[in-house]
């Protein structure tokens, strides 16, 4: 039997069933309806909101040198047009300083992430992960006090979803460090410009990414340890710059930046590590960290460098050496390169660079 009105229904309202359509459109326009910037600019930290954790702070020291200037006015490019950017480089090659440094310029606030083997996909965009406990007083009940408890999850942003809702610089380092899996939720940020959230009880919910939002993602090549290969329907959504280590010049300047050494100390200690990484398989190649923990120890050593010079060098590059027998060979290495460019150091101003082996004074030749 049909069942038959025996009036007009009047419909008051909205209906309560939404199509999965409408639910999309409505929790997409109420984000962006209800955002309410927790910070304007990194410099911007009284707030003390609890974004605030995300967020990059000034960097102590950058040396924009000529080469570091035209890098970055080409990786600008691709990022004001809204692409995101991939930066692809050696270990230490100033990938993430370059991405902090141009990020900062685009003028809004930057928040980060450091990709790692156990990161989630709600390390990315948050959860339901902090429980608030709240205390309900029943005041209808005279003289009786009446409290119980309520445990409500509440809604924790993390980096990639502060970044897409407030239109903030996001920095993705070492993303593919991460597995494949956990970065999938770039995909639909990146491409449809929309940001999903997990389900709470069922329901949907979206993010429309604020368009100001910019991504820069920094990653070794897949030869390191640990790096996974990203899926190539990440890649093929990214511009990728390939970086290899700066120019002699540079290294000098950010060896020199970070130390407060002489620019003859930082000369000497860049030529080491530039003959060193030459001789060195990809993945042990010492970046320019290296170079600048050997000035911070010269400048410690107050003057009295060459008793320790070698051991420096060997000190810093033995972290990523696996035994014995491969430490000494890379010790090896280290007199073998300090002999030579004693060698080549051979002008009447010229500093030996080890105690035992006095030189003829030069101005340094470079690497
Ligand atoms: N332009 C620069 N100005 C000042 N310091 C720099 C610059 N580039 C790199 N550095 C310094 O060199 C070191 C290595 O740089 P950075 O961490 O950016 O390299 P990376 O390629 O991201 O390394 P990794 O692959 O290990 O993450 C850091 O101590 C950084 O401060």
């Amino acid at each position: 039997m049909v069942y038959k009105a025996t009036h007009q229904r009047i419909i008051r309202g909205k209906p309560i069933h939404k199509t999965l359509e409408e639910t999309k459109q409505e929790s997409v326009t109420g984000d962006l309806k209800n955002i309410k910037e927790p910070f304007q600019s990194s410099a911007n930290l009284k707030n003390n909101c609890k974004e605030q954790k995300y967020l990059v702070p000034e960097m102590e020291c950058f040396i924009n040198s000529s080469e570091i200037q035209e890098l970055s006015e080409r990786i600008k490019i691709w990022v004001k047009a809204g692409y995101p950017v991939h930066l692809i480089g050696p270990t230490g090659c100033g990938k993430t300083s370059l991405a902090v440094h141009i990020a900062k310029e685009l003028g809004r606030p930057v928040v980060w992430i450091n990709g790692d083997e156990s990161l989630t996909t709600k390390d990315l965009i948050g959860g339901y992960a902090q429980i608030k406990q709240e205390s309900i007083r029943d005041n209808y009940i005279h003289n009786v006090l009446k409290s119980s408890d309520v445990i409500k999850p509440e809604w924790t942003d993390n980096p990639l979803a502060i970044a897409c809702k407030y239109g903030y610089t996001l920095i993705y380092n070492e993303f593919s460090r991460a597995k494949p899996f956990a970065n999938n939720v770039l995909l639909s940020v990146f491409e449809e410009g929309i940001l999903e959230l997990p389900s709470r009880f069922g329901e949907e919910k979206y993010i429309k990414v604020h368009p100001d939002f910019r991504a820069i993602l920094t990653s070794n090549s897949v030869e390191y340890a640990g790096v996974h290969v990203p899926q190539d329907a990440l890649l093929d959504r990214m511009v990728g710059i390939y970086m290899d280590y700066y120019s002699f010049e540079t290294e000098v300047q950010i060896v020199k930046g970070h130390t407060g050494i002489s620019e003859k100390e930082s000369e000497k200690i860049v030529s080491a590590i530039r003959k060193i990484r030459d001789q060195t398989n990809e993945a042990q190649k010492p970046g320019i960290r290296s170079g600048i923990m050997v000035g911070k120890a010269v400048k410690n050593l107050n003057g009295n460098v060459k008793d320790y010079f070698e051991q420096l060098f060997v000190d810093v590059i033995a972290t990523k050496t696996s035994s014995n027998a491969e430490l000494l060979k890379k010790k090896k290495l280290v007199i073998d390169v300090i002999s030579e460019l004693n060698s080549e150091n051979t002008g009447s101003n010229a500093e030996p660079y080890r105690k035992e082996k006095p030189v003829n004074k030069a101005v340094l030749k470079t690497a």
